[in-house]
């Protein structure tokens, strides 16, 4: 029982913009969709979401079609984009019509977050300042009754208060009622924690499907003095690394358990470097 994306292609004009593109997102799962700038992340939610159309390829919830099929459609949610609300909507009426189109929506959480959040919700849609556009259409995902939503960049502009707030909000929901969420964004590192599986997308292609867990133990990063690190990481495989004053971190791929000298120490490896040297370009390097 799945949303199973399968051979999706799209194209504008002679752009091909995603290929073959085959996922299965799993219940009551976390994925992070990772990918650069135009690497098709946005396109993808928009065709599983119907407000595109793929050129070929099918996509089925719980084995049925679910393009076209407006009662499976309403299981499956993404936020909207700015431009698809009324200019002088007020955030009290845009929770409402959400509630009228879907139905059990959890007001309950919803007037929580409101709260937590310090949202106006007299205010008008366009009043609202990027940030708190985003936690509108935040507070709506967290609340909406659906099994699989899509949160498009759903960070955008939120200080890094608010968006410790809305991961901690995000586990409480799903601890509480697990379902899925699919979430795009480019703050790797800060969702690392909460994503069990990442998809990452480039040049409109899924590169790689893999847990957390798994991109974390197929590497390491080896952190202490400049000199005594450097020394011990040659001949290694680097893809990455970052320096605070004296200390250094290397991330290195395929790194092997060995003794380690006292003054390094050794964790996890550092997703966002991982992401960084998966979709290098040539004319990066
Ligand atoms: N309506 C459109 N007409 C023509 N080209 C489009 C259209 N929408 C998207 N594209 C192109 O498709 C490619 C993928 O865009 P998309 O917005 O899906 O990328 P993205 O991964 O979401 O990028 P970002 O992280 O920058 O938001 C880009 O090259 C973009 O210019």
């Amino acid at each position: 029982m799945s949303l199973a994306i399968q051979h999706i292609e799209k194209s504008y004009r002679n752009q091909q913009v995603l290929t073959d593109i085959q996922i299965d997102f799993q219940p009551e799962t976390l994925y992070g969709l990772l990918g650069r700038n135009g690497a098709g992340k946005s396109t993808l939610l928009n065709v599983i979401n119907s407000r595109i159309f793929a050129d070929k390829g099918s996509i089925t919830l719980d084995g049925e079609n679910l393009i076209e099929n407006e009662a499976l459609q309403n299981r499956v949610f993404l936020t909207s984009e700015d431009n698809l609300y009324p200019k002088s909507i007020k955030v009290n009426q845009v929770l409402k019509l959400t509630e009228a189109f879907y139905g059990g929506f959890d007001w309950v959480f919803a007037n929580h977050l409101i709260k937590a959040f310090k949202l106006n919700p007299k205010l008008s849609f366009k009043k609202l300042s990027t940030g708190y556009r985003s936690i509108l259409k935040l507070i709506i995902a967290l609340c909406v009754p659906v099994d699989y939503i899509f949160l498009d960049e759903p960070i955008l502009g939120l200080d890094a208060s608010h968006r410790d707030l809305f991961y901690r909000a995000l586990i409480e929901t799903y601890s509480e009622r697990p379902r899925t969420f699919v979430i795009s964004t480019h703050l790797i590192e800060e969702v690392a924690n909460l994503i069990s599986e990442f998809i990452i997308i480039d040049g409109g292609r899924v590169i790689e499907q893999k847990s957390a867990e798994d991109i974390q133990q197929s590497g390491a990063t080896v952190s202490g003095a400049k000199e005594l690190v450097e020394d011990f990481i040659q001949g290694m495989n680097i893809i990455g690394m970052d320096r605070l004053g004296s200390l250094v971190s290397y991330y290195i791929k395929d790194y092997q358990q060995q003794e380690v000298p006292d003054g390094i120490s050794i964790s996890p490896l550092n997703l966002q470097a991982y992401f960084v040297k998966l979709t290098q370009r040539e004319e990066e390097k």
